[in-house]
């Protein structure tokens, strides 16, 4: 980021309350605070990486061990995997078509890239608004040669909302899958639980993607990774340990991937302690599996979710 962009970031929003931009490592990020809740969003990625009500433990889990580097996506927070989700050769051919280079990052290109920090308002001294958006221009992409424009709506309150819209500029249709990546932070992942996801059917992607069905809640007890189709209602997880439900309601979305590495993934994953398992349950509201889009000339898709947190 040039100077002079980073000088008129500084001059626009240093002077809003609670609201200040700070550098971490070799990434730009915005930390906001106001008499509700506090969060940090870096520029790269639109990553949410923090997010904690007044007086509580964080909601949002992020890894002590980022290393905050250009290009390279932080372990932990809300990534926003887009256009695709997971790795690309799991993808309906539809989405692996639109990619024209050699590698595929996992989760798509998105949460690599810069983001442009659109607007931060301050509507009430509970809450904070912050969007910002990433164009993909058809002509100076050949990789993917489409053309979209993305805008994450982003609300620190006493809940934290999240909204992608996914527009299409150009003049051809593209199809994409995706996900609002959020690591939650838990106490002690043998005290939580999964509610909502009974009776879903799920694709068991730790387990050479067999088919399952999920009966009562949802315990964590190895490698978990999942994508539930059908989780259009409420999902709560419940953390005995701090006594509190993460209660998430989504939009857009009919698919959950539920994602806890346990003990030996733990050990390949970067950024991440062997033991970090134990404190984070990732439960993404997703576009994956068969829950794929398709975005005409002129159209705009979201896909969102709100958290809410409440005593157990
Ligand atoms: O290490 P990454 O690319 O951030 O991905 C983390 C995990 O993300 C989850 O969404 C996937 O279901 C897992 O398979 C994957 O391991």
């Amino acid at each position: 980021m040039s100077n002079s962009l980073r000088a008129t970031l500084y001059q626009r929003f240093e002077k809003l309350p609670g609201v200040r931009l700070e550098q971490h490592g070799q990434l730009l990020a915005l930390r906001v605070e106001n008499q509700a809740a506090s969060a940090l969003v870096f520029l790269q990625g639109a990553q949410l990486a923090h997010y904690q009500r007044q007086g509580e433990h964080p909601a949002i889990w992020l890894s002590p061990q980022c290393t905050y580097q250009r290009g390279k996506p932080l372990r932990g927070g809300v990534p926003v995997c887009w256009p695709w989700f997971g790795d690309l050769e799991r993808n309906p051919a539809a989405i692996r078509r639109q990619w024209r280079a050699a590698d595929a990052p996992a989760h798509g290109f998105a949460r690599n890239r810069d983001w442009r920090l659109d607007d931060v308002s301050c509507p009430d001294p509970e809450r904070t608004l912050i969007d910002l958006s990433l164009t993909v221009a058809a002509t100076d992409d050949a990789a993917w040669p489409l053309g979209a424009l993305l805008q994450l709506h982003i609300e620190v309150s006493a809940r934290l909302r999240i909204e992608l819209r996914v527009s299409n500029q150009a003049a051809t249709a593209f199809y994409y899958s995706g996900a609002l990546h959020s690591y939650y932070a838990v106490s002690a992942i043998d005290t939580v639980r999964v509610d909502g996801l009974q009776r879903l059917n799920y694709i068991d992607c730790a387990r050479d993607w067999d088919h399952g069905r999920q009966h009562g809640e949802l315990a964590i007890d190895g490698e978990t990774d999942r994508i539930y189709h059908g989780a259009w209602g409420p999902i709560r997880v419940i953390d005995h340990g701090w006594r509190r439900v993460l209660h998430l309601s989504s939009e857009g979305s009919d698919s959950a991937v539920v994602w806890n590495p346990w003990v030996e993934k733990s050990q390949r994953l970067s950024d991440f302690a062997d033991d970090a398992y134990r404190g984070m349950l990732c439960v993404e509201t997703a576009n994956a599996g068969e829950d794929f889009a398709i975005v005409e000339p002129g159209e705009t898709r979201r896909l969102g979710f709100t958290l809410r947190c409440r005593p157990l």
